[in-house]
């Protein structure tokens, strides 16, 4: 080592090889430092200044970077959303002296998922670390595909929440990738075991930042046995997880990983909450994508989404919950009417809702504040902040416990009533702490002086030593006869008696010199040097008595901090439904029915975003579907005519429904839904190196192998991305599967633009068709929005390419072409389902692309059209029943070949 080497420097090596991982920051006074290679890195990644101070290892100058101390909390997200893990090194102190520093060290390490500051993540947001655990458990698919048994636990260390649960997954993960999905978590640990698994890592990889974790532990059962002595219980099945070997492992990796990085034991993660999956609809991350659910599609942000429609939360606990609640649907008749029950109270009685919002718009962030307290990095602003939250509650209790009638309410009410604290907690903090204390909690100034009699004492020396200087002051100017004389202060010399240069022969014997300053001198006299050390005291000692003061109370409220969460998740699912009423009033919706059968049927429905944004109205349309004549709805209409907003409001008018939302619709009645599948839309997935066809194969394959008959599916102009022979087909074979799926189909929602398909109404019994209705007046074309029964079998192509200001020459030529077409009588072949003939349509033989099964000969003649082609025969002899879809896939492959 050099002797240019400081000693922070040094504690840098020391520490980087405690965390060779790990980007390690120094509080050097103002500012954060780091050092070395970290040095570099940080100034690249953060685009700040790299300097070099005092010299390395190798005698080189050091490279040093650094941020303002209080810029941290800006710095930091950007570092950590890159996936770097992050060490601070504080000062750390003797806790028996006030200030008396005895070495940096490392006190906590942030990573994505352990980070506790509120400034990276939003309020409306959790932020979760992930742990998998899970084996495989061989071919005992039905497909004999490999099965998992997988784990999964979420802990959100800023609020305490923590959940587990565990299922069998494919090799595809596709339940894993799903929960992923819904709980979007900023970091997943893995344990080596499945962290070897490269399909696996790939596939979270893609969606957040993936560690390795190593456990040192034998295995599941000493997990538990770890959890048990954490949560101080004797066993876990309170808990729901006794037997869950992986659910529990995986737990107990969470909570080991967030207690090493935070280097402390997380006493306020008391307790765990086992869910299962089969609660909940299954929304995986194509159909939130795809419905907007959380997030819009055009930029990420919630504008336009279903959360923004539906959030008018008051508290961060509230915007939370809702999402949640709208990324996990329930499945359940009864607990979803609770919550409609509770919301119809609420929209019944606008005074107690006006009243309990507005109570609740004084709530702050319980949930976090409790977390800060816990962990030790709350100030006194926070301390206020808990109580003004706190100072709101009684009203809500007491309003509640007076008018409510409906079951979430009551347990609500009763929930609040049973925390005999709240009231004294909000006291103390007030009796304590000023209304406007500092940030920070070592410079005093936070405790009212009244607390505490010990306190006032010395807040009294020392401010009354001020009016004693000024007397001092006073007096030796009299005695000397200097009018300039002054007494002053500063943090190196103390109290000093400063005379300048010019009044030098002037200063009394008994003066003596302290310091000699270029145009005057400072001094002292014993009686000021007295005076000095007794101000000192009283000060540090009254700083040191705040200090105490204040740490005395955050243990008062850690040892409350379950009662406090508890209360948290209490006003987080108040003010949900409250704000649901709230909505429904707003917004004209309804109190939807919900049923176990299938149907799902809703008159005037309409769509909660779209509604919103249209010029000149939305028209509201109806949806019946069954499980008999109207399973699978083809609907067809022109280009812009509403068809995807049709099927995208029956998807969310259910998912809304299943939340205990009321609908946007005059009737709704929803048959359970166990998962909504979505193929819409053209998206291009280039990271990953997919075609827009082959991202529309891959969730056509999900939804054709996992939509079970209480699901919903929504299909997109399938086949779009391909050429029209190769689409149709892939269409058509769709279709057939997912009618004749399990003998009694899966609910689907079909929007093409291959009118072939409407033929399928006659063949296959369930399967209806449904138009876009629009009218031509000259050559417009006005959209009716309506839908109606029936096919139609125009697409209005170009009068939409008109509309879109595609040129007048391109549109001319375009209709040119058409008419060219329709002389040619280029007819169409459809299939009639009854007789398995052909008919042939002028009306419809306006495209080339309706040429389905007629290749024609090699020089592109048509071919007669009464032959049918190797293709068709080829399909017609499929069983498509007993295919699976790879195999479907196949032959579809082969029929292809058959056309070239
Ligand atoms: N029921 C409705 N009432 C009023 N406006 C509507 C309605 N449905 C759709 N619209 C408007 O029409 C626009 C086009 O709708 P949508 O995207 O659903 O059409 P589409 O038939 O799916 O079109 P394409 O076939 O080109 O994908 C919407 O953006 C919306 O502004």
């Amino acid at each position: 080592m050099t002797e240019m080497m400081t000693p922070a420097m040094r504690q840098y090596y020391e520490a980087k090889q405690a965390y060779p991982d790990t980007l390690i920051f120094f509080r050097m006074g103002d500012f954060y430092e780091s050092f070395g290679e970290d040095a570099k890195t940080i100034a690249k990644e953060l685009e700040i200044t790299l300097t070099a101070r005092g010299k390395d290892k190798a005698g080189e100058r050091m490279p040093l970077a650094g941020i303002p101390y209080h810029a941290i909390d800006t710095y930091l997200p950007r570092l950590i959303n890159k996936g770097y893990k992050v060490a601070i090194c504080e000062q750390l102190e003797d806790p028996k002296k006030a200030k008396g520093i005895v070495k940096r060290g490392v006190v906590r390490v942030v990573t994505p998922g352990t980070a506790i500051d509120s400034s990276m993540f939003s309020d409306a947001s959790n932020n979760y670390l992930m742990a998998v655990a899970g084996r495989e458990i061989g071919n005992s698919g039905k497909n004999a595909e490999t099965e998992f048994e997988i784990g999964v636990s979420f802990l959100d260390i800023s609020t305490g929440e923590f959940l587990t649960t565990q299922f069998r997954d494919s090799e595809n993960f596709e339940k894993l990738l799903s929960e992923l999905a819904r709980m979007r978590p900023s970091e997943c640990i893995l344990p080596s075991s499945l962290y070897r698994n490269p399909d696996l890592t790939e596939r979270l990889r893609a969606q957040t930042i993936v560690q390795e974790f190593a456990p040192d532990i034998s295995g599941a059962k000493e997990a538990g046995e770890k959890l048990k002595t954490h949560f101080r219980v004797a066993t876990l099945e309170g808990m729901g997880c006794e037997n869950l070997d992986f659910a529990v492992y995986s737990a107990w990796a969470a909570l080991e990983y967030a207690q090493t990085t935070q280097l402390r034991e997380l006493t306020h993660i008391n307790t765990l909450r086992t869910y299962s999956n089969s609660e909940f609809m299954i929304l995986d991350s194509v159909t939130l994508r795809n419905l907007e659910i959380v997030k819009n599609v055009r930029d990420e942000g919630d504008e336009n989404s279903l959360y923004r429609i539906l959030n008018s939360t008051k508290t961060p606990m509230g915007s939370r919950t809702l999402k949640k609640w709208l990324l996990k649907p329930l499945l359940s008749v009864e607990k979803i009417n609770h919550r409609l029950d509770a919301v119809e109270e609420l929209t019944a009685k606008p005074l107690l809702r006006y009243d309990l919002r507005n109570w609740l718009s004084d709530v702050r962030d319980i949930e976090r504040l409790v977390g800060r307290v816990v962990y030790g990095n709350s100030n006194a602003r926070d301390l206020v902040a808990l109580k003004k939250s706190l100072e709101a509650l009684p009203p809500v209790r007491d309003s509640l416990i007076e008018n409510i009638e409906s079951a979430i309410l009551n347990d609500i009410a009763v929930g609040l009533a049973s925390f005999s604290e709240l009231e004294n907690l909000a006291e103390m903090i007030d009796r304590a702490i000023v209304d406007e204390p500092p940030i920070s909690v070592r410079e005093g100034g936070m405790i009212k002086s009244e607390y505490s009699a010990e306190l006032a004492e010395l807040k009294d020396i020392a401010s009354n030593s001020k009016q004693w200087i000024a007397n001092f002051q006073q007096k030796e100017r009299e005695r000397s006869g200097i009018k300039s004389l002054k007494v002053g202060y500063n943090k190196v010399f103390g109290y000093y008696i400063e005379v300048t240069n010019a009044n030098s022969s002037q200063v009394p014997d008994d003066y003596i010199r302290k310091q000699t300053m270029s145009n005057a001198e400072r001094f002292f006299t014993p009686e000021l040097k007295e005076k000095e050390s007794l101000i000192l005291t009283a000060n540090e000692k009254a700083i040191a008595l705040e200090y105490e003061i204040f740490t005395e109370i955050v243990r008062t409220l850690s040892a409350h901090s379950r009662e406090l969460q508890e209360t948290a998740e209490r006003i987080g699912t108040l003010d949900v439904l409250a704000d649901l009423a709230e909505i429904a009033e707003n917004n004209n919706y309804i109190r939807p029915q919900l049923t176990d059968d299938c149907k799902i049927l809703i008159r005037d429905g309409r769509h909660p975003v779209v509604e919103n944004t249209v010029h000149g109205g939305f028209v509201p349309n109806d949806t019946e579907i069954d499980c008999k004549e109207n399973q699978f709805l083809l609907v067809t209409g022109p280009n812009m005519a509403g068809k995807s907003t049709y099927m995208r409001q029956t998807a969310l008018i259910a998912i809304m429904a299943q939340v205990g939302s009321f609908v946007p619709a005059f009737y709704a009645s929803i048959g359970i839904i166990d998962q909504v599948f979505t193929r819409i839309g053209a998206f291009d997935d280039l990271a990953s190196g997919q075609s827009t066809f082959m991202v529309e194969m891959v969730e056509l394959a999900n939804i054709l192998n996992n939509a079970s008959p209480r699901s919903l599916v929504l299909l997109d102009e399938i086949g779009r991305g391909t050429s029209t022979y190769d689409g149709y087909s892939i269409a058509k074979a769709v279709v057939e599967f997912l009618h004749n799926r399990g003998k009694v189909g899966v609910r689907a929602l079909f929007a093409t633009h291959y009118h072939q398909l409407t033929a399928l109404e006659e063949k296959l019994k369930r399967v209806k068709n449904y138009h876009v209705a629009v009218k031509e007046e000259g050559h417009e074309l006005v959209f009716l929005r309506k839908i109606v029964p029936g096919a139609t079998d125009r697409s209005y192509g170009i009068q939409v390419a008109r509309l879109a200001g595609v040129p007048e020459k391109v549109i001319e030529r375009a209709n040119e072409i058409l008419k060219e077409l329709e002389r040619e009588n280029v007819l169409e072949e459809v299939e009639d389902g009854k007789n398995g003939k052909k008919r042939k349509s002028k009306a419809t033989a306006r495209y080339t692309q309706m040429m389905l099964f007629d290749p024609g000969d090699s020089g592109g003649n048509p071919a007669k059209v009464d032959r049918p082609s190797p293709v068709e025969t080829a399909l017609r002899k499929l069983n498509v029943e007993e295919m699976t879809p790879i195999e479907a896939l196949n032959k579809l492959h082969e029929l292809k070949r058959l056309l070239d």
